[in-house]
């Protein structure tokens, strides 16, 4: 059986007085699911819903990049003065993209940003800025110190906890915005010791679906970050029906 196609959404800046528009994308998240057995598609920002799920209908999975912030107004909310938005046509079409991810099910990881808009997308909503919404939260974001870490406690069970198991694990952190209501269907799986959301997963038989709000892709991941993108292409593949999954085994 080939290797798995893993679809990347694109981040996208618009033209300016020095350059034209792009869709670019960090290649830590295409350099991941290379290394861990997938075939990364870039998938750049899609406005004909048509289009992009016959693109869909030819991929196995899909990873959902970090990036700037979700404009809260598109879920109702008030924007907030720290809010640094995403270009409105990369946000357009990953909410149309997640829409029809969700749809069809299909294996999904979102990391950063992604994994918000999977909960926002999903009927949970965000905090808006964690210094605000939890003051006793410790800091998420420090611009001056890229390296900025902070320890997880796990669920057990997760797929966090098969990822990192036990012992102190410290993850990169570099946000301001957090899960706040966990979407319908998910389960949070792992929460930095201030009670922040660092991870979520689905608890539908039917849709694998996963979110890390640290970065495993990043330059300041830890090789043991790594296995997130394993346990997702091992997700993809349980779902593709190449491995069989762990219940079916059991059965056999
Ligand atoms: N903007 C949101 C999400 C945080 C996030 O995805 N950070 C990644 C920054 C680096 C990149 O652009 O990939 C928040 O601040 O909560």
């Amino acid at each position: 059986m080939s290797k798995p196609l893993i679809g990347i959404n694109t981040d996208f800046r618009s033209a300016n007085q020095n350059s034209t528009e792009f869709a670019y994308v960090a290649a830590g998240y295409f350099d991941a699911i290379t290394q861990a057995g997938g075939l990364p598609v870039l998938i750049p920002p899609y406005d004909n819903e048509s289009d992009l799920e016959h693109l869909l209908a030819r991929l196995d999975g899909v990873l959902l990049i970090g990036g700037a912030d979700l404009d809260p107004r598109r879920d109702g909310w008030m924007l907030h003065p720290t809010v640094r938005l995403q270009d409105p046509r990369r946000e357009s079409s990953d909410r149309m993209l997640i829409r029809l991810i969700a749809e069809h099910r299909m294996p999904v990881l979102g990391i950063g940003a992604g994994m918000q808009l999977i909960n926002v997308s999903q009927g949970g909503n965000l905090m808006l800025h964690i210094p605000e919404d939890m003051p006793s939260a410790l800091p998420h974001l420090d611009p001056l110190d890229p390296e900025h870490r902070h320890t997880l406690q796990l669920a057990s069970g997760s797929i966090m906890d098969r990822v990192y198991g036990d012992g102190e694990l410290r993850v990169n952190s570099m946000h301001h915005m957090a899960v706040d209501e966990i979407a319908p269907g998910f389960q949070v799986t792992a929460r930095c010791p201030d009670g922040i959301v660092e991870a979520i997963e689905s608890t539908m038989e039917d849709w694998f679906a996963f979110g890390t709000q640290f970065h495993p892709e990043a330059s300041t991941a830890s090789a043991l970050d790594m296995r997130i993108f394993e346990e997702f292409i091992t997700g993809v593949e349980i779902a593709r029906g190449v491995t069989p999954a762990v219940h079916n085994l059991v059965a056999a």
